[in-house]
Order: C-alpha cells, then sequence, then structure tokens
C-alpha cells in the first residue's frame, strides 16, 4: 500500500516538474504528447519505471506504443472523448459510458482544457461560463485518477469500506450535490466505484449506513453534513486516503458564509506533507477577491484556466436579455403573468418556432416565492362565471405547472418538485436563490429575477439556469423604477448586454389608477386577482415584512422601502390598512420613524386566513381618496365582506363599454376607468352598485 502511494507521488512529481516548468496560460491537449514523451523516455531512470508501472494496463500501452513508434503519437489536439480511450488517457469503460450512454462525444472549452491539467495531478481552478460542462470535467479525472487502482476498474473488487474515500465534492445546495452524484454514478456504471452522498435535509442514519453498507470512493455532500459526519467519531467515515478534493461553485463554497465548514472539512484530511492531495475548484464567477482567498487553499503553482476572458461578458452572447421596469411592486405578479402567457400563446402558435415555456422565476425572499405560488396556483382564468369560477376551473396557463422551490420546504417536497420541473414539459418554477446555482433542468426557455439581484454573480448563475449546453433561452428582469442606477452600477457596464424592454403592457400599468385597458391586459389583471383573492392573509402578512427587509437591503431610504410595500398592499393585494408589523421588527430594522407602517404587538387573527378580499377589503387598484385607500374602490374585491369572495362580481371583465369601461360590460355602471366609468364606476364593478375604484366612487372598501 505504502509502495504504491509512494509510486503515485513519484509519478506526480515527474508530472509537476514538468508543468512547472510550462507557461502560466493552461495547456491543452496539444501538450499532450510531451506527457508520453515523459512517460516513455524517462522509462530508463527507476524513478519512472516506478511511476511507469503503477500505471494501468492500458495506459502503459499507450505509452509504450509511443515510445516503439512515435507516428502513433496522439494528435496534436484532442476535441473528441473518443480520443482519450483511444490514445490509453482514459479508461474506455468511462469513455464508452460518456460516448454510447451519455451521448457525449465533444469536448467543450473548459473539458478540453482542465482534463489535461487534472489528470496530471495539478490543483485546478477553473471558470468557464454556465452550463458548459464543469462537471464532467471534474468528474472525469476523478474517476480516472481512482480507476489508476486496478482493482477498482472491474465490478469484482469487493472491499469498498467508508474509511477508503478517495475523493470528496462539496456543493452549496442539496440538489446540487444530488445532481452530481447521479452524474458521478453514470461515468462509474461497470465498475467498482462507489459513489455516495451526505446532504442536509435528507436522514443523517440512513445515509450513513448506506456508507458502511456499501463502502465510498466519491463522496458529492453540502458542506454542514459532511462536517457533521465527519465529526461524528462514530461514523467510520474517514478521509484518510484521499486524493481529490473539489469545490464545485467554488466562490461561492469560499465567501463567508461556508468557509468555516470549508476549513474545519479540511481539518480531517491528512496533512499535505504526508499524503499528495489534488484540489480543484470550479465556477462560471471567479471575482479577484476570490482569487485571493484560493491562493491559500491550493499548491501555489496550481492552474488559473479560464475560458472567459476578463473583459468578456460571463453571460452567453446568444441568450437575448431584457430588462423592465415596472411602476410599482404591484405590477411584478401581471408582467410576470404575461410574459407567460406570451411565450404560451407563441408555442401554441408557432410551436416548430418556440419551445413549451419552461422557466424559472427567482425572488429575493423566501416569503415572496410562498406567496407568488399560492397567487399563481390560486387563478382562475378571467371573465369564467359559475362552475368555470370554481377552484375546479382551468388554471389559465395550462398546460404549463406551477411550482415552487425553496429553503422552507421539506427535503422529500424540494426532492418532489425539483423532479417535477425537469421532467415537466412545461412549468414555472417560482424559487429563491436555492435553484440559482449549478443545476442543470433541461429545456429551460426563461429565467425571469424579479427584483435586482444581491450581485452581478447571482445574476450570472441564475440566467445560466437557461440557456445550456447550446440550447436557446432568455432571460428577463423585472425592476422598479427607483433601480435603475443599482441596475446601472450593477449590470450596466459593457460587459452585460441587457437591453431596456418596454413591451409588457402590465409593466406601467398605474394600479391605483382607473384606466381603459385592452381586453388581454384586463385579462392578465383579473386572473392575477383572482389569484390574490383566495390566497392566505398569512402569506401577504409575511412577504410584505420580508420585502422591507429586502428592499432596504439594496441602499433604498427607508421611507421609499415603506411606500413601496404599501402601494403592493393597497394596489396589489386591495388591503384598507397595511399588514401590521410588530414594534421589535421595526425597531431592530430601525423604521421607528418612517411613515406609513401599521406597528402593532397584536398578533393578528387570520379568521378564515383567506384573502382580504373576503373581509371587506378592497380590490385592486382603484382611486383612493386617503392614504390607505379609504374612500376608494378596488380591483373587484368583494364589499360583501367575509364570504365568498368570488361571486359575481365581475371583477375586470373586458369589454367595458363606454359607460364603464373595463369591467363595465353588463355592470351596470361598473368598469375600469371607461370615458364615463371614471368617474361613476371602477374596474370590475357590480351588478348592484357601482363597482371599484371609480374615481368618486362613494363605496369603500369596509361595510
Ligand atoms: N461535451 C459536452 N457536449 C454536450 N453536452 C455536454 C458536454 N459536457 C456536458 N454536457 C451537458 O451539458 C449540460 C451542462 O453541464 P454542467 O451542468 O456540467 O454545466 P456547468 O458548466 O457545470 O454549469 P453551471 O455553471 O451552471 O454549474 C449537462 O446536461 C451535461 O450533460
Amino acid at each position: 500500500m505504502v509502495g504504491a502511494f509512494r509510486q503515485r507521488q513519484a509519478l506526480s512529481q515527474v508530472l509537476r516538474i514538468t508543468s512547472s516548468s510550462s507557461t502560466s496560460l493552461p495547456r491543452s491537449f496539444l501538450s499532450r504528447p510531451h506527457i508520453y514523451h515523459r512517460l516513455s523516455s524517462l522509462a530508463s531512470s527507476s524513478l519512472t519505471a516506478r511511476a511507469f508501472s503503477s500505471l494501468p494496463a492500458w495506459r502503459q500501452h499507450a505509452a509504450q506504443a509511443y515510445a516503439d513508434n512515435p507516428a502513433n503519437a496522439p494528435p496534436q489536439q484532442f476535441s473528441k472523448f473518443q480520443d482519450l480511450a483511444d490514445h490509453g488517457i482514459v479508461s474506455p469503460k468511462v469513455i464508452d459510458t460518456i460516448v454510447n450512454d451519455m451521448g457525449i462525444h465533444t469536448m467543450t472549452d473548459v473539458q478540453r482544457l482542465t482534463i489535461n491539467e487534472c489528470l496530471d495531478g495539478a490543483d485546478v481552478i477553473a471558470q468557464a461560463k454556465t452550463g458548459t460542462g464543469k462537471t464532467l470535467a471534474f468528474l472525469m479525472p476523478i474517476v480516472q485518477r481512482i480507476l489508476r487502482d486496478p482493482d477498482l476498474e472491474t465490478r469484482t473488487q469487493n472491499r469498498a469500506s467508508a474509511d477508503d474515500i478517495r475523493a470528496l465534492i462539496i456543493s452549496p445546495t442539496r440538489e446540487l450535490a444530488e445532481q452530481i452524484a447521479v452524474e458521478a454514478k453514470k461515468i462509474v456504471r461497470g465498475t467498482a466505484v462507489k459513489v455516495q452522498t451526505a446532504v442536509g435535509g435528507s436522514q443523517k442514519s440512513y445515509h450513513l449506513r448506506l456508507m458502511q453498507r456499501e463502502g465510498c470512493h466519491i463522496l458529492v455532500g453540502t458542506p454542514g453534513r459532511v462536517k457533521d459526519i465527519l465529526s461524528d467519531g462514530y461514523s467510520g467515515v474517514r478521509l484518510d486516503n484521499i486524493e481529490t478534493f473539489v469545490l464545485d461553485e467554488a466562490d461561492r463554497l469560499l465567501d463567508i458564509g461556508f468557509a468555516p465548514d470549508i476549513e474545519e472539512i479540511q481539518s480531517f484530511m491528512p496533512r499535505r506533507q504526508e499524503r499528495a492531495r489534488q484540489t480543484l475548484m470550479f465556477s462560471a464567477t471567479v471575482p479577484k477577491e476570490v482569487v485571493s482567498l484560493v491562493r491559500t487553499t491550493l499548491r501555489p503553482d496550481f492552474k488559473f484556466v479560464r475560458t472567459v476572458a476578463a473583459d468578456e461578458t460571463p453571460t452567453h452572447d446568444r441568450i437575448p436579455q431584457h430588462v423592465s421596469f415596472l411602476r410599482g411592486l404591484e405590477n411584478q405578479l401581471p408582467a410576470l403573468l404575461e410574459l407567460a402567457k406570451r411565450a404560451i400563446e407563441a408555442n401554441k402558435n408557432d410551436p416548430e418556432n418556440n419551445l413549451p415555456f419552461k422557466a424559472i422565476v427567482f425572488f429575493n425572499s423566501t416569503a415572496e416565492v410562498a406567496l407568488a405560488q399560492q397567487v399563481v396556483q390560486n387563478m382562475r382564468s378571467a371573465g369564467a362565471e359559475g362552475p368555470a369560477r370554481s377552484m375546479f376551473a382551468r388554471h389559465p396557463l395550462e398546460p404549463c405547472a406551477v411550482l415552487e422551490m425553496h429553503s422552507k420546504l421539506s427535503q422529500q417536497e424540494r426532492t418532489r418538485y425539483s423532479q417535477q420541473f425537469r421532467n415537466a414539459e412545461s412549468a414555472l418554477l417560482l424559487s429563491s436563490d436555492v435553484t440559482a446555482r449549478g443545476l442543470d433542468f433541461p429545456n429551460v426557455t426563461h429565467v425571469i429575477q424579479i427584483g435586482l439581484p444581491r450581485s452581478a454573480e447571482d445574476y450570472v448563475h441564475r440566467l445560466g439556469r437557461t440557456g445550456r449546453a447550446g440550447k436557446p433561452g432568455e432571460g428577463w428582469l423585472l425592476l422598479q423604477q427607483d433601480e435603475q442606477l443599482a441596475f446601472r452600477r450593477m449590470l450596466g457596464r459593457g460587459e452585460f448586454n441587457i437591453r431596456p424592454d418596454s413591451s409588457l403592457r402590465t409593466a406601467q400599468i398605474d394600479m391605483g389608477q382607473s384606466a381603459q385597458l385592452p381586453a388581454s391586459t384586463a385579462n392578465i389583471l383579473q386572473m392575477v386577482e383572482s389569484g390574490v383573492k383566495s390566497t392566505p392573509m398569512r402569506l401577504k402578512n409575511q412577504a410584505y415584512a420580508s420585502m422591507i427587509s429586502a428592499l432596504g437591503q439594496g441602499g433604498r431610504n427607508h421611507q421609499t422601502v415603506v411606500d413601496l410595500v404599501n402601494g403592493l398592499a393597497r394596489n396589489g393585494w386591495g388591503m384598507q390598512t397595511p399588514p401590521p408589523v410588530s414594534p421589535v421588527f421595526v425597531s431592530r430594522l430601525g423604521y421607528n420613524r418612517t411613515r406609513g407602517l401599521n406597528v402593532s404587538d397584536q398578533r393578528p387573527d387570520y379568521g378564515d386566513d383567506r384573502g382580504d378580499f373576503g373581509r371587506g377589503g378592497g380590490g385592486f387598484g382603484g382611486r383612493r381618496t386617503n392614504a390607505f385607500g379609504g374612500g376608494g374602490g378596488g380591483f373587484g374585491g368583494d364589499r360583501r365582506g367575509g364570504r365568498d369572495s368570488f361571486n359575481d362580481r365581475g371583477p375586470f371583465s373586458s369589454g367595458g363599454g363606454d359607460r364603464g369601461g373595463f369591467g363595465g360590460g353588463d355592470r351596470g355602471s361598473g368598469g375600469f376607468g371607461g370615458r364615463s366609468g371614471g368617474d361613476r364606476g371602477g374596474f370590475g364593478g357590480d351588478r348592484r352598485s357601482g363597482g371599484f375604484g371609480g374615481g368618486q366612487s362613494r363605496q369603500s372598501f369596509s361595510r
């Protein structure tokens, strides 16, 4: 064992010496023949002879073939995976799986440039755009390194144990760790290499038992759970034999949130002086600060492989990116729905040229995701009456499934929704940043980011969920008007190509004013309203508080934040008074002197926990006469209070004549700001009364 270890070390030294004499630029497979040359020409020295004999037989043959006849030299540049097997660089078993089972033939740039370095045993940090195959770029050399142990190349070997881990791969999220493990298991098919996972949220004891029973050569996990297992002296999981340590999404793992766990995990590895270890770091973004951190983790002669030039855009040129500035927070869901409907229609009308709509929508807080999911899920088609308006009515986005993903879900839910989204042809995944990095959902056509992301790096990773592996896609940013400057600072620099887009009609509608709208736009507003109405008050209150914290972090002053969220509560949720916030919350965030908050230390009674529309609340917009909508109407709200807030009020119906404008129709004088409806009815009138939102309508939210 010790002998084999020394042999490997010797080989690695030989390769290292040669490698360190290369230029600082990453060497491509152009330089691959040098390895053969090294292997063959050094065959006379005892050191090299030992190293050479530690190679698997197929690799020895390749080297020998080149030594015997230089005409057998590998081609100048390898771009096909098959070449790696044909020239004895990677096990034919592994290549067979990649080429024949996975259908992957040609290497991407990052694969071409890093596989060489990684196989050499170098420490590598690699930056390449999203969806360019970085996972395979680190998995293949890891597996190849493990297969140097001839016992593991065939299935016959049966001595796997939990203390024989050769490679540890860390990823920041559970889903990504699971995804990497699935890919690793594919690659090791037909060998004796065992892959296991250790992720938070799952049953620790179950995974431990699996590791103890089946053994483990490649462990893929999240920082907290891996640290936990290693700290458990009884787990039997040990890193004494570790050869490769991988940080996927390295910049995220090295940031303040994860760095202490990563450091602790490293403390369970043998010291480098005792056992050579290769460290690999991969990400689509490697900010400057990270490069200096990396220097403390990698060996001094590490290779920095970049397939993105410093002045090049870190996103894909072929993916169009749009930014749309919205009038208020209450315009977010209508704008999102407009985008979704437009794409669904495009696919229906021209399926040849438009893929089924499959989108991930990113919000900046979990509470916003939970609220949006309920609203979108509860939406019903505009204009549907009677049974069609029941909960069993067709969803207006059909056949698009609506799913959510965030850290407050149980692990089973996360796994289920993630799987459903993966398998769906058309779906809308409303998500927090848990899906922002690494996840490889197939055929995502749109990434929609609501609110400015926390950093340019986050923007790049979120956008990277579409347009993967050469596929088409598009990106949208839905921002508030007051985010223009922050947007320009973060993403308006030359390397990003995000175009202002004013094609969304719902983006600029003033929800607090009556207006005449085209039928399609009114339909969208009506759909959103139907969803808002049947969404629990609790979710709105949570989202309200959560947005105060999130919006305040973007450098806005407190009054602007409160004005924005109150606009949403008033014009989007039809509330007469803003949701209550506790004095502790207010003082913790420093909002004591901000006007417009409804500070209350009473826990709200949510009653049936239905929408505020059913509690005598108003509706969606309408001109208000006082600060919080007291005398105004609303958007199809129920003025009878508390009961079924859906019945026969006809909010947002289109087709209003000049009496009622939109929403008027046969409903007397209601309507959305028709020519004369402006001062008589409002948006979505009731047959028996003036409707909501009319300028001087005397119907108010409350009874
Ligand atoms: N050489 C290749 N040719 C075609 N497809 C490939 C190739 N290598 C990998 N893929 C496929 O490309 C997709 C994206 O790969 P992967 O998830 O590894 O990207 P990534 O670069 O790690 O992205 P991210 O930066 O988002 O983590 C996967 O479906 C993978 O199977």
